[in-house]
């Protein structure tokens, strides 16, 4: 069941020439994980303070849990609207304890803040550090302190904005998955924001990817990656070769040889295949259907691109095992496991 939903939502910043947020539509359904991904003023920030009631947009209707809170001129005021906010700096309160940091999120009238406060921070990990400041805490720990202020107030909804973007390489991992399994165990549904596509990989349930504010396409992270709708999506989750080819009724030929597939027989016109460097493989035989002059093999300690060109210098990048020596080797023989065929035209 949805829980948020957003329809034909518009927002223009007063001074701005065009749209930060350009006719964004859907649902995020009860419980899930949804990551806003884009590169810089794609409009992923603009697009969960819409949600939080920290802006308003020109047009559009927003709904949270059966209730329309953003119509027309119309809008329930961010307090009211039961959003639990999770900001990139965490934005705790130096001089409080942790606990005293939970308690100041919650209702002033609840009779028993001491127990919520203190089994949101036991649910989050930290039933030792009660009476500890932030700046006694660890980075991935200070991040768990401002989930649980978030969550204790049990909101409808949790955004968080860029909320891995202050931890180190290292840390991060750990820190994405100890959140992701918070989020879980709580069942609250939760949006993030993210510039990094290993964050939404990794730890949502769907990826919404935006650009120049417009909402490109929003799925599971595998169909993101197996199938992006557009050029935009594919680059943005990594390298995607493309090759022209034409169908026969067994197969394809393509300018590095010939793939057989029953498949082509669908199609009339020139197609294009795609497919990530990680789908092809280079084999040591001969008698395999692709063949390319070696262009480059770069060596990234857990893995090798070789690049193999065809007879006019087109270049596709396929993955291998770091341990292969491509010395004395001008020409590679490979196959490939798994592309999408789309149609040129
Ligand atoms: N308060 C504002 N006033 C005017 N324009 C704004 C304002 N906030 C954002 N913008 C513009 O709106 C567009 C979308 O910005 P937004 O911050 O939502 O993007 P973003 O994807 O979150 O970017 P980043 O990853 O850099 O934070 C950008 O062109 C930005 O310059």
């Amino acid at each position: 069941m949805s829980i948020l939903s957003l329809t034909h939502v518009n927002k223009k910043y007063s001074q701005a020439k065009d749209f930060a947020v350009n006719d964004v539509s859907f649902e995020v359904a009860e419980g899930e994980i949804l990551a806003l991904v884009g590169e810089s003023g794609s409009g992923k920030t603009t697009l969960l303070r819409l949600i939080a009631g920290l802006e308003h947009p020109d047009d559009g209707v927003i709904s949270l849990s059966g209730q329309v809170i953003v119509e027309g001129k119309k809008s329930v005021p961010a307090h009211e609207r039961k959003v639990g906010m999770v900001f990139q700096d965490y934005a705790l309160f130096p001089h409080l304890t942790i606990l005293e940091n939970i308690k100041f999120g919650l209702d002033k009238k609840l009779p028993n803040k001491d127990e919520v406060a203190e089994e949101t921070l036991r649910l989050v990990g930290l039933k030792e550090d009660f009476s500890k400041y932030p700046h006694q805490l660890s980075g991935g720990q200070q991040q768990r302190v401002a989930l649980a202020r978030a969550i204790a107030p049990n909101p409808k909804i949790l955004l968080m904005d860029e909320p891995f973007s202050n931890l180190d390489t290292v840390l991060k991992d750990q820190v994405r998955e100890e959140i992701r399994q918070i989020i879980k165990k709580t069942g609250i549904t939760a949006i993030f924001v993210t510039h990094d596509t290993r964050d939404a990989l990794s730890t949502a349930d769907r990826i919404a990817i935006l650009h120049k504010g417009y909402l490109q396409q929003i799925d599971i992270p595998k169909n993101l990656y197996e199938h992006p709708v557009n050029a935009y999506v594919a680059n943005f989750f990594g390298k995607l070769n493309v090759m022209m080819a034409t169908p026969t009724k067994d197969g394809f030929y393509t300018s590095f040889g010939f793939i057989s597939d029953p498949e082509a027989s669908k199609y009339h016109e020139q197609v294009r295949i795609t497919f990530r460097p990680e789908h092809g493989e280079v084999v040591q035989r001969e008698g395999q259907q692709l063949i390319g002059r070696i262009a480059k093999a770069s060596y990234f300690g857990d893995h090798q691109i070789v690049k193999i060109a065809d007879s006019e210098g087109k270049r596709v990048s396929i993955r291998t095992n770091p341990g292969r020596s491509f010395d004395g080797q001008d020409r590679a023989h490979f196959f490939l496991w798994k592309y999408c065929i789309e149609e040129a035209f």
